[in-house]
């Protein structure tokens, strides 16, 4: 058990990202832009949906934390911050899934 929270690696990657220091992969992996970054990000999101499928929960494990730091560098990239994502889900807990998906805009 830990008390590590992904607001606690949200900061560790905004320090990171606009640091100079050529030892850090968050800021060599900011300087190479969104779309990079964006990459990673999808990259990640099938290298864990592989480890579902395949029932490997400790590749699962690993492969969510890549995940995880990866969207945080996009939403620092990009200039969301994690706190209104987590407002948009905190918003959401009134209603089911199935309702907040039927209130969406119809395109
Ligand atoms: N949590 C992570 C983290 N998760 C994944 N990664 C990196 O993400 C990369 C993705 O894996 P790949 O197998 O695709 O790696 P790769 O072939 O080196 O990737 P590319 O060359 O294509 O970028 C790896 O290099 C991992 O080290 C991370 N890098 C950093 N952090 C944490 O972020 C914080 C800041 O790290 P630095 O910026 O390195 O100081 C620290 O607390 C770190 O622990």
């Amino acid at each position: 058990m830990t008390d590590f929270t992904l607001e606690d690696l949200d900061a560790i990657i905004a320090s990171r990202a606009k640091s100079s220091d050529e030892t850090s992969y968050t800021q060599k992996l900011v300087r190479k832009g969104v779309a990079k970054c964006a990459q990673k990000l999808g990259e990640e999101a099938v290298e864990a949906a592989i480890a579902a499928v395949q029932e490997d929960r400790k590749e699962l494990t690993a492969e969510a934390a890549d995940l995880l730091y990866h969207l945080l560098v996009v939403l620092n990239v990009s200039e969301v911050p994690l706190k209104d994502v987590m407002s948009e889900l905190a918003g959401r807990t009134g209603q089911t899934g199935l309702e907040e998906k039927a209130s969406r805009p119809r395109e």
